[in-house]
């Protein structure tokens, strides 16, 4: 009795941790990390921190139907499905696309994935961390359900320079997500630039019913499509990051006197009637339009020692 009794503030206090642990996984909508088996040998290994595998796997018939319609593949088509899951979208998509890559972290998912797609030269599975694997040389697309949690790195490996061969795709993210990449006014420099390469917009609202687990939030399709030309010169990216950044050190700031630092009193003249730029426009309203016509007047007419560095 005394041995329990002593035992009772740790029980109460391991309680209480499992308790937090719970709320913490609850509040950010993931789901805690599937424990591996270990005989199954495929040990997960990470290079970097392991993530929540956010693991809402899509179960809804017509909506993985109007996802793959609305990738548009053709049989001469590769198509990436990161976090391939037990192959909701995998399987569909291969009957559509000349070749799938499915890739895949969870050691249990990849045996189930490699199981459903023995002999069936269409499908290359990559048991492995998307943020790790090399991308395609050639002209590939993606249409997935990705791992809500690192929705920013994948959005960066696609959309940055590693990326050079995505054409475009139909990505499922959270709907804060895709209502914050697709609005018109941003903040965000980074944003900005992957608006100067590519066409993003949110297609539709998806019911968080239509996955199991279902996560805390609605998710959105994201489209994103590779403009045909770009409207920044691709080699100057760094650069208007740079510029981006400098300009939106104040947001609220009129576009007239966020240029000061850059131009001269008559190249900011110049360069905002170029670019149909009123004076007392906020920079955070700046069409794409104008952000681009800007920066080119930059690069044509102004000093490189005086661009902003990124
Ligand atoms: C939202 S689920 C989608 C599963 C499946 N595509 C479906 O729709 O049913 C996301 C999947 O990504 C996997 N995953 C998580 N992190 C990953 C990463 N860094 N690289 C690749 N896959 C990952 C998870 O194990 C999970 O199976």
């Amino acid at each position: 009795m005394c041995m329990i009794k002593a035992y009772l503030p740790f029980l109460a206090a391991g309680i209480c941790l499992r308790f937090f642990v719970w709320r913490k996984n609850d509040e950010t909508g993931e789901k805690p990390m599937r424990k591996q088996k270990k005989k199954q040998g495929t040990a997960r290994t990470y290079k970097t921190a392991p993530n929540f595998t956010a693991q809402h796997l899509l179960h809804h018939p017509e909506t993985i139907r109007q996802l793959i319609r609305s990738a548009r593949l053709s049989s001469a088509d590769t198509v990436l499905d990161i976090g391939a899951g037990k192959g909701s979208l995998t399987f569909p998509l291969a009957d559509q696309a000349g070749k799938v890559i499915a890739v895949e972290t969870d050691a249990e998912f990849v045996r189930v994935l490699r199981a459903k797609a023995e002999g069936d030269p269409r499908i290359r599975i990559i048991h492995g961390d998307f943020r790790l694997i090399r991308l395609p040389k050639e002209a590939f697309h993606v249409a997935a359900n990705i791992p809500f949690s690192i929705t920013t790195p994948i959005l960066e490996k696609l959309l940055g320079p590693e990326g050079r061969a995505f054409q475009r795709g139909v990505l499922i993210v959270e709907k804060g997500a895709a209502r914050r990449l697709t609005q018109s006014e941003t903040g965000d420099p980074r944003l900005l630039l992957w608006r100067m390469h590519f066409v993003l917009k949110m297609q539709s609202v998806i019911p968080r019913a239509h996955f199991a687990p279902p996560p805390r939030v609605d998710a959105a399709v994201l489209r994103i499509e590779r403009r045909e030309h770009p409207m920044i010169p691709v080699q100057h990216s760094a650069r208007f990051v740079g510029f981006a950044k400098h300009m939106l050190r104040e947001p609220r700031l009129a576009a007239a006197h966020a240029l000061r630092g850059i131009f001269t009193p008559a190249q900011i003249k110049a360069s905002m009637q170029l670019a149909n730029v009123s004076r007392e426009q906020p920079v955070r309203s700046l069409t794409l339009e104008q952000w681009a016509s800007l920066f080119c007047s930059m690069l044509q007419h102004v000093a490189p020692h005086r661009w902003p560095k990124g």
